[in-house]
């Protein structure tokens, strides 16, 4: 910002200043922020090493600019279900007889707890799944993370043996989830809405009836005590709010003690309090050895839970990982640019990466820049650092093009989510 003052505004939040500058509005050809009025952009920033004295004074020069922005047993109703979307007969036996079969299986204890090679399924002309694998490891959260229609209910009611694969393998805690079913079926839970409750039953006591099919279930009262079932015990199942609903499905998915759980969306629809309840217990299952995988579109819950996620796309897994291994471990910088002189064409972002890394190189700077998703939106990989802001801003300067956008840190598992999967809506 040639020529202007940076003015230090009172901000709400710690670390935010405003830079109150008459900047040139951004070209009316921006198609991702059109220009209302004036423009000041806010800096957040923070220290990158605190004063010897403690007291948190930085100075200015290790200050890195953060952000520069302008302006289980359960079979017969899958809770997923969907009308005209009945599983797969032929039906292995009803959950019923799972307080007959004995609690342990030959499973080899080297298997992961869920496996699933090549796995594909087709309905009529939808191909849902398409040569997915994924291994879920024992004893640690699993999370599907995928956007609609991406094929992660398909796979886990394959998991569940509640459909069979057209073709590849699944395998859960080593057997075949429909040949061996009445071995599985005591060992793992699926989340259930009111599917397979009776819906006149006031919830404790449905809660209560399923808890008798298993050999060792779970203290039925403690376990409605920790999802907060007590206020609405009384309540017919059938009357239940969908957040209630949701509650009980997932205490009938543990109160048997299973080895795996399936939970599909476990916390949609939950206000925060019962979200926090929810994952509290399934951190608290993985503390009891349990393995547990979970869909979910929210990446705040995979972030909260999973130890591994799988992202899902077009029926595929398309990446795989810890959370940090994902988002990468050492930081990123987002820059988003525009051409100052409104008669400049735009140039191609491959063209600006390009530019771009080869002027970091002659600075000194090792950082390779790649498009993003997001048009006109750079992305700086490495350590980001005071430097590298310095020489970004510098390299933007020298080229005429206004810097729109620059965040530097840590990328979310969200950022890494659009980049796999594209930001247009499905
Ligand atoms: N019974 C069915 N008949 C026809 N198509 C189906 C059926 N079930 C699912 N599909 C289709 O298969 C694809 C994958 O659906 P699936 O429910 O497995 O995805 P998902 O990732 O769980 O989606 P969401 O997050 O929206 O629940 C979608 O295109 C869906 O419309």
């Amino acid at each position: 910002m040639p020529g202007r003052g940076l003015v230090r505004v009172p901000s709400g939040d710690r670390g935010l200043l405003g830079c109150h500058a008459h900047v040139p509005p951004p070209d009316s050809r921006d198609r991702r922020r059109p220009h209302r009025g004036r423009w000041s952009p806010p800096v957040a920033v923070h220290p990158v090493s605190t004063s010897p004295d403690g007291t948190g004074a930085a100075d200015i020069g290790n200050i890195l600019v953060a952000e520069l922005l302008p302006r289980n047993v359960g079979r017969p109703h899958h809770r997923r279900a969907r009308p005209g979307r009945a599983p797969d007969p032929p039906n292995p036996s009803e959950h019923l007889d799972s307080a007959l079969v004995p609690a342990t299986t030959p499973a080899s204890t080297g298997e992961p707890a869920v496996r699933v090679d090549g796995l594909t399924k087709r309905y009529r002309r939808v191909e849902a799944v398409r040569g997915l694998d994924l291994v879920a490891p024992r004893g640690r959260i699993t999370a599907l993370l995928g956007p609609n229609g991406a094929g992660k209910t398909t796979t886990v009611e394959c998991c569940e043996g509640l459909r069979r694969p057209d073709t590849g393998t699944v395998r859960v805690l080593g057997l075949d989830p429909v040949r061996d079913a009445p071995a599985l079926r005591p060992r793992v839970g699926v989340m259930l809405q009111d599917g397979g409750l009776p819906s006149t039953v006031p919830a404790l006591e449905a809660l209560r009836h399923v808890s008798r099919m298993y050999a060792r279930p779970r203290d039925v009262s403690e376990l409605a005590e920790r999802l907060g079932l007590g206020s609405f015990a009384r309540t017919p199942v059938r009357r239940l709010s969908g957040g209630q609903r949701q509650r009980l499905a997932l205490a009938t998915a543990v109160v048997g003690r299973p080895t795996v759980v399936f939970l599909d969306e476990p916390s949609a629809g939950l206000d925060p309090q019962a979200r926090l309840a929810v994952w509290q217990l399934v951190r608290d299952l993985r503390a009891d050895g349990v393995s547990v995988v979970v869909t979910t579109h929210q990446m705040a819950e995979a972030e909260a839970l999973a130890d591994h996620v799988v992202v899902v796309d077009h029926g595929q897994a398309i990446a795989s990982g810890t959370v940090d291994s994902l988002v990468g471990g050492d930081g990123s910088m987002h820059v988003s640019v525009q051409p100052l002189a409104p008669h400049r064409a735009e140039p191609a972002d491959a063209e600006l990466a390009r530019h771009l890394t080869d002027a970091l190189g002659r600075s000194g700077h090792e950082h390779s820049v790649t498009t993003s998703s997001l048009a006109g939106t750079l992305e700086v990989h490495g350590p980001p650092g005071p430097e590298l802001v310095h020489a970004v801003t510098g390299w933007a300067r020298d080229q005429e093009l206004l810097i729109t956008s620059l965040t530097t840190g840590r990328r979310t598992l969200e950022d890494v989510f659009l980049d796999l999967t594209g930001r247009s809506l499905r």
